[in-house]
């Protein structure tokens, strides 16, 4: 096992601290999962992402196993899925993640998707589970996903915990500023999700290979240092180790404020998004 790369951590409102750099699993499929995350582990990631809608908890609960690691030497999160919004499928699916992951505890436990129609738009009662959560030490912070401002202000109106973070789209194609700041605004940490846009045309891109070429970096370490730069937390997934290596190394360069404005003005705003908009997915 290496000794894990001195990432630097972020602090959350509810007084606890998140690494900024984790390894991200949607579609690491189940029967990979316990090599894949075996391998970010060795590389040095000590933060993983995870979701019952991914699949694949149990691998990610073998591969800590097997690393070896203690338990505390790993920042975890996992994500509700969006059957699980009723309160009694809340309680039984999060007992269910526990498990499959082999620990009695969730670093960071977030609502996936808002759903602004599924079960009445009704996400209240679903935050209220994961607050128990929280009390019990089971969750030890929540957040949310894909929140937009509007539902925010409803949490806020009916809720005692503020969220941690808004794990939302972010990347230069589509920055997602205004949810961005509405979400900083109220507390909440950003994480940035599909930080390279899915590894496509964006990396390809002539200003972001440009400034790859004038810092001497690849142009998956340029973007992802952009996000460093902004404040907010990514967790890149490769399933090659050569990749989830070279996705660690971004804390011994630096950005210039020229370069980070140049790689931002590439946002093309709503038809730069790579994923689902969270105004219709309800899946
Ligand atoms: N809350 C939410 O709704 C969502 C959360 N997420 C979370 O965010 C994580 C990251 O987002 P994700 O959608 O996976 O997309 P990413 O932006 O992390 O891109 C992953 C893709 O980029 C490729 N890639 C990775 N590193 C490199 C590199 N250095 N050079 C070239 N290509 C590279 C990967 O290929 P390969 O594997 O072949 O190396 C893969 O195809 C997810 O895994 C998940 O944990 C994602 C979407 C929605
Ligand atoms: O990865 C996730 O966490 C997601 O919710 C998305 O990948 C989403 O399910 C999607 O992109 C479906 O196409």
């Amino acid at each position: 096992m290496n000794a894990a790369p001195q990432i630097p951590t972020l602090p959350l409102n509810d007084g606890r601290a998140i690494p900024q750099l984790g390894f991200g699993t949607w579609q690491v499929e189940q029967p990979d999962a316990a090599r894949v995350v075996g391998e970010a582990l060795k590389a040095g990631y000590r933060h993983v992402d995870t979701a019952q809608m991914y699949g694949n908890e149990r691998g990610v609960g073998e591969a800590m196993r097997r690393s070896g690691l203690d338990r505390e030497a790993i920042y975890l999160t996992s994500k509700l899925s969006n059957d699980n919004h009723q309160p009694d499928d809340a309680r039984r699916s999060f007992e269910q993640s526990l498990q499959d992951l082999q620990t009695d505890y969730v670093d960071l436990f977030l609502i996936h998707w808002p759903l602004p129609t599924r079960y009445g738009g009704d996400f209240v009662s679903t935050w209220r589970v994961l607050e128990e959560f929280h009390r019990e030490g089971r969750a030890r912070s929540i957040g949310v996903s894909n929140f937009r401002p509007q539902d925010l202000d409803k949490l806020a109106a009916h809720c005692e915990v503020t969220p941690a973070v808004n794990q939302i789209e972010a990347h230069p194609y589509f920055t997602n500023d205004e949810v961005r700041a509405a979400s900083r605004k109220r507390g909440m940490l950003i994480e940035a999700w599909s930080p390279l846009a899915r590894g496509g045309e964006l990396i390809e891109d002539p200003a972001v290979t440009g400034i790859a070429a004038a810092v001497d970096r690849t142009p998956a370490q340029v973007v992802l240092r952009w996000h460093v730069q902004r404040g907010d937390v990514i967790f890149p997934k490769s399933s090659h180790a050569e990749r989830m290596r070279e996705n660690l190394r971004l804390f011994d360069f630096e950005l210039s404020d020229e370069q980070m404005a140049t790689l931002t003005a590439l946002d093309q705003g709503e038809p730069g998004r790579v994923g689902p908009n969270p105004d219709t997915f309800e899946g």
